[in-house]
Order: structure tokens, then sequence, then C-alpha cells
């Protein structure tokens, strides 16, 4: 358990300090970084191409064991990643591949409630190939909150669906992270998605938290006022020109 400045217990998922990484000789691409991440809480993570973001996820997830380093990461016991693509395998149907590993006499039954829960009711012997890239999607989110992780890493989960997609697939994450309250980091390269879902957007440049902002706002819609006010924000420290907003 972590303490504050004033020496009182603070309960953290996720606690980064002074993490550094690097793949060559070069310089790092993560240059002593600090994050807590309390739990349940929804911290969306943005940044420009190549500024680490992935790199700190998979440090997280502790899938880069082969990469140079060092710093210290507390994360839970429960740790689900969900990519770009669901990585299903295609030789098992849904909801064997959404209890792939799952041990006890009623796997069966969580893979199905799961499944109900991503609105896959129905779908069980469907094979991957016969889902959608959003059905696709939705079982890999079934996948892991069948899990009960305390922390979901999420890697640009929708940057291969279309538009109207993305936005009931925004809406089913929240559905679910209200109902199950695992501590979130959602990468993203969308600044809308990030206001959308998250509790918190923190900005990654150089390979630090450069920006960390709280998302409060009781309409998550663009015509808010607070919304834009975010937006226009985060687009400055990402230097992106007038041309490119709307
Ligand atoms: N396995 C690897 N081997 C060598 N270099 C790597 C490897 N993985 C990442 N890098 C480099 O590390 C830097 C950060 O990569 P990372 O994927 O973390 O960035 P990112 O912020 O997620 O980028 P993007 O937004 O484009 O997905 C990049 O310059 C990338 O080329």
């Amino acid at each position: 358990m972590a303490t504050d400045a004033r020496g009182l217990t603070t309960e953290v998922a996720v606690r980064v300090r002074d993490l550094h990484r690097s793949f060559n000789k070069d310089g790092g691409v993560l240059n002593g970084l600090d994050l807590d991440i309390a739990p349940g809480e929804f911290v969306a993570l943005i940044g420009r191409s190549g500024t680490g973001k992935s790199t700190l996820l998979r440090a997280l997830a502790g899938l880069d064991r082969d990469v140079a380093g060092h710093g210290r990461i507390t994360v839970p016991e429960q740790v689900s990643v969900v990519f770009q693509d669901s990585r299903l395998l295609p030789w098992k149907r849904v909801l064997d591949n959404v209890v792939l590993g799952l041990r006890g006499p009623d796997a069966a039954d969580r893979g199905r409630n799961a499944l109900e829960e991503v609105g896959l009711a129905g779908r069980e012997r469907a094979w991957p190939y016969q889902l959608s890239g959003g059905e696709q999607q939705r079982a890999a989110l079934a996948r892991s909150l069948v899990r009960q992780p305390q922390l979901l890493l999420a890697d640009e989960p929708f940057g291969a669906l279309d538009a109207l997609t993305r936005i009931r697939m925004h809406a089913l994450l929240r559905k679910l992270c209200a109902a199950h309250r695992p501590a979130v980091l959602l990468v993203t390269h969308d600044v809308d998605e990030a206001i959308v879902l998250a509790d918190r957007v923190i900005l990654l440049d150089a390979g630090v938290v450069r920006t960390d902002v709280r998302v409060e706002l009781t309409n998550r819609v663009r015509s808010d006022a607070e919304f834009a006010r975010l937006r226009t924000l985060l687009l400055d420290e990402l230097g992106v020109d007038e041309e490119a907003r709307r």
C-alpha cells in the first residue's frame, strides 16, 4: 500500500516509478516515466506516433521481457489486455475463445454471461470468421472481462472499426467499466474518444507524462463547453493544426 505526501495511505491499482525502456543505444523510448492509476479509474493515454504508448502498455502487461530498461512497476494480480485486432483463435468457436484457460465447473456459464453482456448472446458456437470486426472486438472484451480483471489494458481496441461501430463500442465499454470497475489504461490516437471515455487523459511526450488532465463532464458530448475546452487543450499539446481539427 502506498502513502501520499501527508503520510496517508492511498490505494493504487497501477504505480509506475522512473520507468526507462530503450530499443537501441541511440536513446530511450520511456525516460523516467511516473504514473499512478487508482482502482476503478479510467485513464486514456494519447501522444504522437512513436512516443512510447504501446511500449508503456506492454511494460505494464509484462510483454516486454526482452527490452532493455529499469524502473518500478506495480500492477494488480488480474490484468487483461485487448489489442486492435481481436486475437481470437480461428480454430476455436467464440465461447471456447472466451473461456480459454479459464478453470472451474462454471467456466462455460461465465463465458455465456460475458457474451450476453457484450451483446453476443446466441453467437457462442459461431466461428470467429463469422463475426464482423465489431463483434470480434466484443468477443475480445468478453474474453477479458470474464477473468474479472482489476486492470484492463487496451491498445487502440477500436482503431480498425468504422465510425458508427466505434460509437457503439464506446457506449459498451463505458457500460462494462461501470459494472465491473477495473482500472483501465486505454491507448488511443483519438482525442474525442479519450474525452468521451476517460476519467483522466494523459499525454506522453519524449517518454514521460507531459500533460495529465481530469475529465469532469456530466454530458460527454462535443457540444459541451468543457468538452470543447479539453479538446482544444489536448490538440494544442499534440501540435495538431487548425485545418485538421474538424
Ligand atoms: N520491438 C521493437 N524494436 C525496436 N524498436 C521498437 C520496438 N517497438 C517499438 N520500437 C520503437 O519505439 C518507439 C516507440 O514505439 P511505440 O510503439 O511504443 O510508440 P507508440 O506511441 O505506441 O506509437 P504509435 O502511436 O505509432 O502506435 C518507436 O520509435 C518504435 O519504432
